[in-house]
């Protein structure tokens, strides 16, 4: 067999979530700054010129057919008609569901992969219209920068904001992103704001006072964390982050984070690890 090839499939928090409407759809309005991280999954790719795409690493609760790597790697076959196949390995580090992405960028990554990998040289904009229809969050793993992003989240501008470090911790408890956006409580009125306007202190996630009332484990995690430094929800939940100057802080708020609860740290970047390590793979072969 070929070798495989493996890639990072970053992590991101929403470093604010305000929901400004509604759609005829029933999508969401939405403006949010998604800050990508340095700490993520792990993805090879064994290629091979048979039409075949393989999951060789199984994930617990989710079915082959709707595991996001395999709809990814369908969905670039059908969309280019290509023959080529390939076996998909991955080494999971997130927590699923989680409000970080991991899924999503898991999908993010098998479509940049693949279109390297079979020589199909689509576009960054092409493949962002794929990941649209795979879902909301995967078009910002496809343009792998950090950045302001409207619509459903999939209108993206580039944001430079300073590097800080975050501690992103999980309390245990799976919050459903379809039932919060249906849920009566859910705020849909903010007032937009422009991408020069924001400011961690002056924006909110939307979503965290529906979700610490459904879910009380999430209301005392931010209580916790709050102490120690600014925080809050990302996406819909359910885990937080608190946003650190430097490292050794984050750390050492870690290693007091109670046992109930899982975290880690990271620190945000402004271009994807996955975008880098690509372009370095790409350049040496
Ligand atoms: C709101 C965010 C913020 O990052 O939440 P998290 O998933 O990260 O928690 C995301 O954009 C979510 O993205 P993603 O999880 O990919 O959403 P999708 O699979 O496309 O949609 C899941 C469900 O969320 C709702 N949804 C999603 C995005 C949006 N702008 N409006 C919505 O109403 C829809 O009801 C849809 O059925
Ligand atoms: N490759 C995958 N990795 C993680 N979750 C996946 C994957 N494929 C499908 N899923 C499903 O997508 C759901 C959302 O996953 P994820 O993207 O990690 O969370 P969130 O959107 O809250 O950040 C999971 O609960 C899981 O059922």
């Amino acid at each position: 067999m070929t070798d495989v090839i493996w890639l990072p499939s970053p992590a991101k928090i929403n470093l604010f979530l305000h929901i400004c409407g509604q759609y005829p759809n029933g999508y969401h309005n939405l403006q949010t700054l998604f800050q990508l991280l340095d700490v993520g999954d792990e993805i090879g790719f064994a290629v091979h010129d048979r039409a075949t795409i393989e999951l060789k690493t199984p994930m617990a609760g989710v079915a082959e057919q709707d595991n996001l790597i395999i709809k990814a790697a369908k969905a670039l076959q059908i969309h280019t008609g290509s023959n080529c196949g390939a076996a998909i390995f991955v080494k999971k580090h997130l927590p699923m569901g989680g409000g970080i992405g991991g899924g999503s960028s898991n999908a993010a990554t098998v479509l940049l992969a693949l279109n390297a990998f079979w020589k199909l040289n689509l576009p960054l904009t092409e493949l962002m219209d794929i990941a649209t229809t795979i879902g909301a969050d995967v078009p910002v793993f496809i343009r792998g920068k950090t950045g302001f992003a409207e619509g459903i989240g999939e209108i993206i501008t580039p944001m430079d904001i300073p590097e800080q470090w975050y501690l992103v911790a999980n309390p245990g408890v799976h919050v459903s992103t379809p039932d919060i956006f249906q849920h009566p409580d859910l705020p849909r009125n903010t007032q937009m704001i422009k991408a020069h306007e924001y400011s961690f202190e002056s924006t909110r996630n939307d979503c965290q006072n529906l979700v610490c009332n459904l879910q009380g484990k999430v209301a005392k995690l931010l209580q916790w964390l709050v102490h120690y430094a600014p925080s809050r929800m990302t996406g819909t939940g359910a885990s937080v982050f608190a946003v650190f100057n430097n490292k050794h802080e984050a750390q050492n708020v870690l290693r007091q984070l109670p046992n109930e609860f899982k975290g880690f740290v990271a620190k945000g970047t402004q271009t994807s690890v996955l975008h880098t390590k690509l372009e370095d793979i790409l350049r040496a072969s």
